[in-house]
């Protein structure tokens, strides 16, 4: 199959239709972002590479990188994780309040932002240097050694952390965060600051398509199992209560950030990657969506 002709194809129609939703403002340093950039990316685990647009430019993965903390912190605790944070979905904005005060200070899933914060919270339990042994971890998944922190990015958004900062002192009268608040905070700031092309994000998630292996470096980076239980979560979470629609448009499992990003997987194939900057209310990528739907029914791949 062609994917790039297919790309193209697909770009062309949806150029047609105007271009709706806005880039992320609430993080002052995301609110400069050109919204009319658009790449993507497709990495088979047979490796076949196709790629359209802007793929070769590096944005914010923002939520995207909750997978990956997700993954290392699954690793350690195994199943012990989920006494500190569900696996149901959320049907509420990434930065909802109203569950977790319900819900005693337990995360409905590590997708949305209080899951993620636990997740941090456990990682900076396990760590001497969080940030540091974290970027290690995320060099060693994506096979890419020059992955880096947007330190711009991360303090932007420690500005206007106000809703975070409210999670986590909820969670923290709940017993639920062990360590110093700032500390988690300035780890899950950083976390989702890390800068990837969408070459590069596809190159990272291929472990999930390839259950828990890089088909590149043959490194196992987490059990088949756990690669099973990872995707599931993104199939239920990844889009907060945009999931079932991600679902029923698109088939496949996968995550979004607000830096306009998305990448999914299909299990045993490949990992796609698409950026959009322009979001949706539910503070997915607008076009990225669009694009997904179009190129999962054009080329039947999707799981279901
Ligand atoms: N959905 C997202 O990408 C949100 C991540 C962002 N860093 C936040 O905490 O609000």
């Amino acid at each position: 199959m062609n994917y790039t002709s297919i790309f193209e194809k697909i770009f062309k129609e949806l150029e047609k239709t105007p271009a709706t939703g806005k880039v992320a403002d609430y993080i002052p340093e995301l609110a400069k972002v050109d919204p009319e950039k658009f790449g993507v990316h497709l990495t088979t685990i047979d490796d076949q590479h196709a790629s359209f647009g802007d793929s070769n430019e590096k944005f914010s993965i923002q939520s995207i990188a909750k997978v990956l903390s997700l993954t290392l912190a699954y690793k350690w605790e195994d199943e012990k994780l989920w006494h500190r944070v569900g696996v149901e979905p959320s049907g509420t904005p990434f930065n909802s309040l109203l569950q977790l005060e319900h819900e005693k200070g337990i995360p409905r899933n590590p997708m949305i932002n209080s899951g993620a914060l636990v997740v941090c919270d456990i990682l900076t339990s396990h760590m001497e240097n969080p940030k540091e042994e974290f970027l290690h971890f995320v060099r060693k998944v994506s096979g890419n050694a020059s992955l880096q922190y947007s330190s711009t990015i991360a303090e932007s958004e420690k500005t206007m952390s106000y809703i975070n900062t409210a999670l986590i002192n909820l969670m923290k009268y709940f017993n639920n965060i062990n360590n110093d608040i700032d500390e988690v905070m300035d780890f899950y700031f950083n976390l989702c600051s890390i800068e990837m092309t969408c070459k590069e994000l596809a190159h990272t998630f291929l472990y999930l398509a390839n259950y828990g292996v890089n088909p590149y470096s043959k490194e196992r980076i987490i059990t088949a199992s756990k690669t099973k239980r990872i995707n599931a979560i993104m199939q239920l979470c990844g889009f907060y209560d945009q999931a079932g629609d991600f679902s029923f448009k698109i088939g496949l499992p996968g995550k979004s950030g607000v830096g306009g990003g998305i990448v999914a997987v299909h299990p045993g194939k490949y990992a796609l990657s698409v950026w959009s900057p322009r979001l949706n209310t539910n503070g997915n990528s607008n076009l990225g969506m669009k694009f997904l739907e179009r190129f999962t029914t054009e080329t039947e791949y999707s799981i279901f």
